[in-house]
């Protein structure tokens, strides 16, 4: 010891000490509190409500499990693609559900770490949960909003309560028929050029491409053009970056939920994060140009009725609080994935189903022959494009780009008369399974059968909410009508220049990256008609 210091230091050293380790004490507790006896007094109360389910262990919840995953993958090679490919796809891109669904039901309680979550297959209990409740009401999973914010932000897809209201109010008009007659202009450009590329790539009458790299490039095209009034050079540029943050963010082995999680893999943590600044960036600058412009007025896509919300705020005469940039930035990144990767699936699992069933195509092309003729496509044509209607429902029944809808309660509700969710549990709504399930459909389920939504929107399910491809509520998506326009023009276009064939080398392995999606792309043969 020092015999120089005085008792005065040593009691110092020893309060700071104390100090320490009196902060590291809480902060522990604090940690065991949220990460622990929370989680473990909501288990309980999920039980008690009747709520059964796969135990959960600490501090994964049941991810564990959820990694087994399932790699079945399908090659075509010279087989008959309908005596190989099978429509059956619950038990490969949900393998734990299914699992758990044959173990514990259609409604069941599960961890993603120390996160609860009811998961829902059953559209009666569904009805029950949702019945009364306003779209501003729900909310949407905490830790998914944390985990995706690079790629959404606070836009509408993940916004709530008075917030929602206001966005969806100022962003409904851009998807008002005169706007939707606009961007059908737009869309027949860009979908011309496509079929102008393929044209001049193909070799004796004959291509071999990747449809759902050429449909979602084509639908990047249609939403940065129509939407945000961009050229394709800019369009590309946020493209490239959204799919790396989407390929960063769902392709890897991640513990969402987990306490920390960010910790056990930086690297992707600080790539999605690098990634999703700089579609900051671009959008941002974007945006800047727009507003130094003199079309900020005039342009009325949605990144015009935006800012023009912004200008109102201005002379005050706006409708509610103006957004943010951050807020504008959000909403653009939202919109430019939302309006362009489901879409651009919706049209790829068509081509697959078409090339699967060839009499279909014909069927088609002799509707589009038959309402479009040798004239212009315009869009007053297209509600005579029934058929179409069909085949796009059973597409969207059999491959679901959005294989799930995802709510989180704010307030206690109460079924029945004893059962509870209470308030902060995460609902995970899995749309594939009811899509699938013979007892909502008929024995015919797993089919491709488009004939099923003849004169019924609802294709003769035997629940009203066991189909919905679009969410349901007051949160159905918003850019549906967009994306039933954009299906039928483009279908229409190309249905009438090319045939398409499987080919030899697609490898069927449909796949969840946040939307359903082929894992290995649509190769797809493809001939002129003319
Ligand atoms: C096949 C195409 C599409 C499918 C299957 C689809 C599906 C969905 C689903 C299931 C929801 C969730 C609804 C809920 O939470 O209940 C949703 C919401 C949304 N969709 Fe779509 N969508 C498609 C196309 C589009 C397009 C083209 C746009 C934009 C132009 C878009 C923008 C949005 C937005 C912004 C929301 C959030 C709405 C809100 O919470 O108020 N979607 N969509």
């Amino acid at each position: 010891m020092d015999p120089h210091r005085s008792p005065f230091h040593a009691h110092d050293d020893l309060l700071l000490v104390a100090i320490v380790m009196i902060l590291v004490f809480v902060m522990f507790g604090r940690v065991l509190f949220a990460c622990y006896v929370l989680p473990t007094r909501f288990h309980s109360k999920l039980r008690k409500s009747g709520f059964g389910g796969p135990s959960p262990m600490f501090p994964l919840g049941n991810i564990g499990e959820m990694k087994k995953g399932n790699s079945n993958s399908v090659v075509v090679g010279s087989s008959k693609t309908t005596d190989i490919i099978h429509h059956d796809i619950h038990a490969t891109v949900f393998p734990y559900f299914s699992r758990w669904q044959r173990l514990h039901g259609k409604v069941f309680a599960y961890w993603l770490g120390t996160e609860p979550f009811l998961y829902i297959a059953d559209p009666n209990f569904l009805k029950e949960v949702a019945g009364g409740m306003l779209g501003k009401s729900w909310g949407k999973p905490g830790v998914f909003k944390k985990d995706r914010e690079p790629m959404f932000g606070n836009g509408l897809l993940m916004t709530e309560g008075d917030k929602w209201v206001h966005r969806r109010h100022i962003i409904t008009p851009a998807f008002s028929p005169s706007h939707l007659k606009e961007m059908a202009i737009l869309m027949v450009e860009s979908t011309t050029k496509t079929i102008s590329r393929w044209s001049a790539l193909m070799d004796c009458g004959k291509l071999e491409i990747d449809v759902e790299k050429e449909f979602t490039t084509l639908a990047g095209e249609i939403i940065a053009r129509s939407s945000f009034g961009i050229s394709p050079g800019d369009c590309k540029r946020v493209l490239e970056k959204l799919r790396a943050l989407q390929f960063t963010l769902f392709n890897s082995n991640r513990y969402v939920g987990v306490p920390y999680n960010k910790f056990a893999y930086p690297h992707k943590t600080l790539k999605a994060k690098r990634l999703g600044k700089e579609i900051d960036a671009l959008l941002m600058a974007i945006i800047t140009d727009r507003v130094n412009s003199s079309t900020v007025n005039t342009q009325r896509d949605l990144l015009g009725l935006l800012l023009e919300e912004n200008h109102r705020g201005v002379d005050g005469r706006h409708h509610g609080k103006k957004l943010t940039t951050r807020e504008l930035v959000d909403e653009c990144k939202t919109f430019f994935f939302g309006g362009h990767e489901t879409t651009a699936l919706a049209l790829t699992w068509t081509l697959l189903l078409l090339a699967m069933y060839p009499e279909w195509q014909q069927q088609l092309r002799e509707e589009i022959e038959h309402v479009v003729g040798d004239k212009e496509l315009d869009t007053a044509m297209l509600p005579g494009l029934k058929k179409m209607d069909w085949v796009m429902y059973e597409v969207l029944r059999l491959y679901s780009p959005a294989p799930n809808v995802q709510r989180q309660a704010r307030k206690d509700i109460r079924i029945h008369s004893n059962m509870v969710i209470p308030s902060g549990t995460n609902m995970w709504i899995d749309v594939v399974s009811m899509n699938h399930d013979p007892d909502l459909w008929g024995e015919d389920v797993n089919e491709f059968r488009p004939e099923r939504f003849k004169d019924d929107t609802s294709g003769r399910c035997r629940h009203k909410m066991g189909f919905l491809p679009f969410g349901f509520g007051g949160r159905m998506c918003i850019g549906r009508n967009l994306m039933m326009m954009e299906y039928k023009v483009v279908l229409s276009m190309i249905l009438t220049r090319f045939s398409f064939c499987v080919s030899p080398s697609y490898r069927h392995y449909p796949l969840i990256m946040l939307s359903l999606r082929p894992a290995h792309g649509l190769p797809l043969i493809i001939q002129s008609l003319y």
